[in-house]
């Protein structure tokens, strides 16, 4: 899945009208279906999936995979959902809609392997009786076996005959009469999206109100056409300033009031319905982006609409996955206009999500973690990691022991040799070396030792809690220039980097992926922290580039960037990771992914991918995910 700024937005949208023919309001219908599909859908789940209507079209079911894993809680095709607890699903892999947990709460729907939703669930016999009851004796939603038998009364099913008609179940809602939805409006190509939605809807019986935020006259090209064909079916539309606008009396709001051509701060009546949409308690449904979220960078200017849901329209924005915006945004759904992929792949290659499918295809990686029948230790890399000190010895222990988890053959943690006794037994499968430092910490007659011992290691691993020391940065350039296989650079290593010119030493032949934290990115950007955060995956491009490394800019919605100039998000993992040795883990993931052959990129991409999966599986083994601590996170992997 492609994610594009709003300029590259803009020249897809060109090349596509221009180049291939196809009109503007071609892609605005589209866009418009694509909005009132997603709220139909909204409707469908606030109601436990208890609506009826688009149940005599039968679903598929689909097991959502995670590179061999099933995860709960990601729909990997259309949908983002961050919530990590939200579905469960059957021993076969089926989720329905409806479903309940043990402790009476809704836990969520299901998705087939077309992406379809599966609305309903299965028994382990492919059979479903009539209603699936919760906890608490609500119903919650009837059942269509695979076979498209449903059952009466829980009994088996009933075939039912060979002639079918089905209708446009997503746009089908059976309890339509109780929806009203506001519909805001802006003067651009947003708000036409969103008229668009609102004919759709009003076909589906929902009914509708269009709320212009600027005079209707306003409106030009495709949205005045939208207008006006709204105008012509009899939508009811007010003008926000001049006629009440009863925001109490609706079930729902669609925010289609700015999109990627606004800048700054939202004005006068833009401004005051964001406020009141956002005070309303409805949900909100954005089109495209929530209004005055910076589709580049995330920033949130203010107000900036909070949605339950945003339709994001082609391609992924930047903004939607980088914080504080990505708070702002709901579930994104991304849906297909008409905007052909290969015109984004054409046009030099987007920053894409890190999904399985991105690091078998884009990245061309393999994410099976096979074992050969033959193989042994030495197929499987040797790592060499260089870290720890006195105060700080956990953190080379944590990093030598998630190489070993990630699957390497072998791992020597060099280490100051007055720690070697505390630490013998502490990994048994790991090979230690004393690299000087009799009082616990490194020196810089060191590197000469730590040269010696990276000769035929397939990567070396240097920063987790090494300190810093006097002479660090000639340390640092004597195994930089000197190392002759890939290298991971983290921690205080980054700051020995920061503090040097690195770009003067001589260029390595073989990769170097850094991974830093926002504070340490800052450091080596000469920037502040908040600047770093401000546009994370246009920095993290910028300055792999630059300097010809491979950058893992962590955090949440950690991004990947190589210095060929692609860029991979990764939406694995959650808060629960906030806690000391976390990242220390992810350096020797990806050290133990790039010993076993991956390339820097399929390495730092898998193993930030990994890292994240095992921090979500670990968190769900905890009574509460802020209890995880950064060795769970190994013991998941
Ligand atoms: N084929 C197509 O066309 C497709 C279009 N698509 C859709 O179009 C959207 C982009 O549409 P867009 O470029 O028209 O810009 P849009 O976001 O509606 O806003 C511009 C308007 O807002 C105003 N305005 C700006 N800033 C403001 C502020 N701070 N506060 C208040 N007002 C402000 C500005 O007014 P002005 O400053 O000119 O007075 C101008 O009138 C995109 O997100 C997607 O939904 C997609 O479906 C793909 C196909
Ligand atoms: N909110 C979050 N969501 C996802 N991942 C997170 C979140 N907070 C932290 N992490 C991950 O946890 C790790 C923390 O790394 P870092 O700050 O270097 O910790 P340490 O230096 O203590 O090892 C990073 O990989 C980061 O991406
Ligand atoms: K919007």
């Amino acid at each position: 899945m492609y994610i594009v700024t709003a300029q590259d937005m803009r020249e897809l949208d060109r090349q596509t009208i221009e180049r291939l023919g196809i009109p503007a309001v071609a892609l605005m219908e589209n866009a418009g279906r694509a909005i009132a599909e997603e709220i139909i859908k909204l409707c469908r789940r606030r109601f436990g999936g208890a609506d009826t209507s688009a149940a005599w079209t039968l679903g598929t079911s689909r097991t959502v995979q995670d590179g061999g894993a099933r995860q709960p809680g990601r729909t990997e095709a259309g949908a983002l959902d961050r919530s990590p607890d939200g579905g469960a699903y059957s021993p076969g892999g089926t989720r329905g809609d409806g479903v309940y947990g043990p402790d009476g709460t809704w836990v969520g729907r299901v998705y087939g392997p077309d992406g379809a939703w599966a609305g309903r669930v299965y028994g382990p016999d492919g059979t479903w009786g009539d209603g699936v009851y919760g906890p608490d004796g609500a119903w919650a939603g009837r059942v269509y076996g695979p076979d498209g038998t449903q059952g009466t009364g829980g009994g088996p099913g009933i075939k039912r005959p060979g002639f079918t008609v089905s209708g446009d179940a997503a746009l089908t809602l059976g309890r339509a009469g109780a929806e009203h939805w506001l519909v805001l409006v802006g003067k651009g190509n947003n708000g036409g999206d969103g008229i668009a939605a609102a004919r759709h809807l009003r076909e589906a019986g929902i009914a509708v109100t269009l709320v212009y935020a600027a005079a209707p006259e306003s409106l030009a090209g495709e949205a005045a056409l939208q207008r006006d064909a709204a105008a012509a079916m009899g939508l009811p539309a007010v003008v926000y300033g001049r006629d009440r606008v009863d925001f109490a009396a609706c079930s729902g709001i669609l925010d289609a009031l700015l999109g990627t051509g606004s800048a700054g701060a939202p004005r006068g009546a833009y401004a005051e319905l964001i406020a009141a949409a956002n005070g309303s308690g409805k949900p909100v449904v954005s089109a495209d982006i929530p209004s005055r979220l910076d589709a580049d960078t995330g920033q949130t200017h203010k107000p900036c609409i909070h949605a339950a849901v945003t339709v994001c329209l082609a391609f992924l924005k930047r903004g939607l996955l980088q914080y504080p915006g990505a708070g702002n945004a709901g579930q994104v759904v991304v849906r297909s206009i008409g905007i052909p992929a290969a015109l984004a792949r054409e046009g030099g290659g987007p920053a894409s999500l890190l999904t399985p499918e991105v690091l078998r295809t884009r990245l061309q990686g393999d994410v099976s973690r096979r074992r050969s029948p033959e193989g042994h230790k030495g197929t499987y890399g040797h790592v060499l990691l260089a870290a720890g000190s006195l105060s700080m010895s956990g953190a080379g222990l944590l990093a030598a022991r998630a190489a070993l988890r990630a699957g390497c053959g072998l791992v020597t943690w060099a280490l100051p040799s007055m720690l070697l006794p505390y630490v013998i037994g502490a990994a048994p499968e790991l090979m230690l070396a004393a690299a000087g430092g009799e009082n616990g910490t490194w020196s810089a007659g060191t590197a000469a030792e730590v040269l010696r011992l990276s000769t035929g290691r397939d990567v070396t691993a240097v920063g987790p809690g090494l300190g810093r020391f006097p002479g660090d940065q000639e340390w640092l350039r004597a195994l930089w220039e000197g190392i002759d296989a890939p290298m991971v650079i983290d921690a205080d290593a980054l700051n020995m980097l920061a503090d040097s010119d690195y770009s003067s030493w001589t260029s390595r032949r073989h990769p170097v992926i850094l991974t830093p934290h926002p504070g340490e990115m800052a450091r080596l950007a000469g920037i502040s922290t908040a600047e770093v955060q401000r546009d994370r995956i246009g920095l993290a491009l910028a300055y792999a580039r630059e300097h010809g490394v491979t950058l893992v800019l962590k955090g949440a919605h950690t991004v990947v960037a190589t210095p060929e100039g692609e860029a991979y998000v990764n939406i694995t993992g959650h808060p629960g990771m906030g806690t000391g040795g976390a990242g220390d883990v992810l350096t020797g993931i990806i050290a133990g992914l790039l010993a076993q052959g991956l390339n820097a990129a399929q390495a730092a991409a898998f193993g930030v991918y990994l890292h994240g999966l095992a921090g979500e599986r670990a968190a769900r083994q905890r009574h509460d995910p802020s209890a995880l601590i950064a060795g769970d996170i190994i013991e998941a992997l």
